[in-house]
């Protein structure tokens, strides 16, 4: 059985009218199968229920109807053997960094000596030894996002589930922080479900591409990426000026296409209500 299977999600809201009994609906008839140690992106125009879904697999919110299993079991909850990374960094401003991926630590009973190394090791592994001593202010947008994964990781989750993790970040620091990512899955071998707005990252990151369909939320294809060399020393601008990278951003591209258009459209008549 897959690592995480959606089976026919549908999850609703109550609309803003609250004497109305009419339901809002975010996602629709999910279906997804993510197998173990695979890295899924998830793109979609917005507001076509992605985070709504991540929410979800999370066990931050519950299904409206259908299940979502982990290794077999319904996910009534949020657990250890999740880890989430949002877009903002969610640090805590009055620890260090090594405070913070110690924090991670601190509900999965460590004992407080391992805390300090295990921490350090993380840190360590996302490129920020010796900035373990800085508090959050003392650190750049992209090494708090950093202390962010280290801390997602430390905990030694099955699961990653991140939320535009590097969305608000520049452009540079951004790929670089791709690279980062793609290194870690590949060592540690964690179950990725990773949400974006950008083709690119999806392209570069994603071994399936699952592309949502405006609102409410289904699952339109899921695009399969391969490189020849994927897993070995291709990566960086190589692979992304690469026609086969080129390729696959079209595809996803024209699948996004109409579904953007079609979310504009409902936003516009949304708002001329
Ligand atoms: N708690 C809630 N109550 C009511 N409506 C909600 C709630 N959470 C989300 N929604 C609505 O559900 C829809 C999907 O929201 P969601 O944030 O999952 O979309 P998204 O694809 O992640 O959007 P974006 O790409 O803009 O971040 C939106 O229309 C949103 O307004």
């Amino acid at each position: 059985m897959a690592k995480i299977v959606f089976e026919d999600v549908t999850k609703t809201f109550p609309t803003k009218d609250k004497r109305s009994k009419e339901q809002f609906t975010a996602l629709d008839g999910i279906d997804l199968e993510i197998e173990a140690g695979e890295f899924v992106v998830v793109v979609g125009p917005s507001g076509c229920g992605k985070s709504t879904l991540l929410d979800l697999l999370g066990g931050l919110t519950r299904p409206s109807s259908g299940r979502i299993l982990l290794d077999g079991k319904p996910v009534t909850g949020p657990g250890l053997d999740r880890g989430i990374v949002f877009q903002q960094y969610a640090l805590l401003p009055w620890r260090t960094a090594l405070g913070n991926v110690e924090f991670g630590l601190e509900a999965t009973g460590v004992p407080r000596r391992q805390r300090k190394q295990r921490a350090r090791e993380f840190l360590d592994l996302v490129g920020l030894t010796g900035f373990e001593d800085r508090h959050p202010h003392e650190l750049s947008g992209g090494m708090r996002q950093r202390v962010a994964i280290a801390r997602s990781l430390a905990y030694d989750p099955d699961v990653l589930l991140m939320d535009e993790p590097f969305a608000a970040l520049d452009a540079q620091t951004r790929e670089s922080l791709q690279d980062e990512l793609r290194r870690i899955w590949q060592r540690t071998g964690k179950t990725v479900v990773f949400i974006t707005h950008g083709i690119e990252e999806a392209v570069y990151l994603g071994q399936k591409v699952a592309v949502m369909t405006s609102r409410p939320g289904r699952v339109k294809e899921i695009v399969p990426v391969s490189f020849g060399a994927r897993g070995g020393g291709f990566q960086g601008e190589d692979l992304r000026s690469s026609p086969e990278f080129a390729r696959y951003r079209h595809e996803i591209w024209a699948l996004l296409h109409d579904e953007v258009a079609r979310a504009q459209q409902l936003e516009k008549e949304e708002a001329t209500v």
